[in-house]
């Protein structure tokens, strides 16, 4: 998969949520957006996924200002994980799953269709609760299933607001390489992430926010480097191991 355009916050802001902040997003990377509770993170993604409209700024999808895009060529381009899905009808595993393709009614055959639908129950490994209601899972199996929905769509970009928090370690680490599969497969990955490790190991690029601005905006190296996480974090922590398999290291205080 090739050819994604660029995802770009052009002087995007909310009033009291989110200062001016720009950024330039590249298909074929994951970006992580870190930063305390309440820098704005959400509401980054929120604006980046056109789910929020900023006070000021543009949000651009390639050449087109991603508002003035057609809802369902929107929802083809961009899939969208919240922090707090919720679901709105017992429906099952299978049915929510196959909710992801309605941006593609009419286009593509019933056979990629359930291609995508199949592939993403497999991916989010939901084979065995494929006939279940969601309100028999677990909150993880749950959030599997949503990550699914996102997954089937098929979109150019995928974004996803702490895409991990509910899940166990086997699979939260599917889910990674999965997401780094998509960017690889030339997709713009984007996750708002509160494990630093996780996106300093394999995040391309990271943003920290902090109270509602951009503070560092780079490789992970750099933008999660001792410095910034206690600048921003308030925390003195260094970083272990070798590049990949990083681990932080909290200290007793500044
Ligand atoms: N719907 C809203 N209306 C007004 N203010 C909001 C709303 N949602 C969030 N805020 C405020 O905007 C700021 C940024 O919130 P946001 O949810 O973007 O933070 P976050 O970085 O995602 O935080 P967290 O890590 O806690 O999820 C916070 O101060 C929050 O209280």
């Amino acid at each position: 998969m090739t050819g994604q355009a660029l995802l770009e916050a052009r002087a995007v802001s909310v009033a009291g949520r989110l200062d001016t902040v720009s950024a330039v997003l590249s298909p074929g990377q994951v970006t992580a957006i870190c930063g305390p509770n309440g820098a704005g993170k959400s509401t980054l993604l929120a604006c980046l996924g056109g789910l929020l409209t900023p006070d000021a700024g543009t949000v651009r999808l390639g050449e087109a200002a991603l508002l003035s895009l057609p809802p369902r060529d929107r929802a083809r381009a961009i899939g969208f994980l919240p922090q707090t899905p919720e679901i709105a009808w017992d429906v099952s595993v299978e049915v929510l799953v196959s909710l992801g393709r309605i941006p593609w009614a009419g286009a593509g055959g019933q056979g990629e269709a359930q291609g995508a639908i199949d592939e993403a129950i497999a991916a989010m490994d939901l084979a065995a609760f494929r006939h279940r209601p969601v309100s028999r899972l677990s909150g993880g199996e749950r959030a599997r299933a949503l990550m699914a929905r996102v997954l089937a769509t098929r979109p150019g970009w995928l974004l996803a607001d702490e895409p991990l928090a509910n899940l166990d370690l086997a699979h939260a680490a599917a889910l990674t390489a999965r997401l780094g599969d998509q960017a690889r497969d030339g997709r713009g990955v984007v996750l708002v992430l509160h494990d630093l490790a996780m996106a300093m190991n394999h995040a391309d690029r990271v943003l920290v926010l902090d109270r509602g601005g951009l503070v560092a905006d780079g490789p992970p190296g750099e933008a999660l480097s001792p410095g910034v996480i206690a600048a921003v974090w308030g925390v003195a922590a260094r970083w272990l191991g070798e590049p990949g398999a990083r681990a932080l290291s909290l200290g007793k205080g500044l």
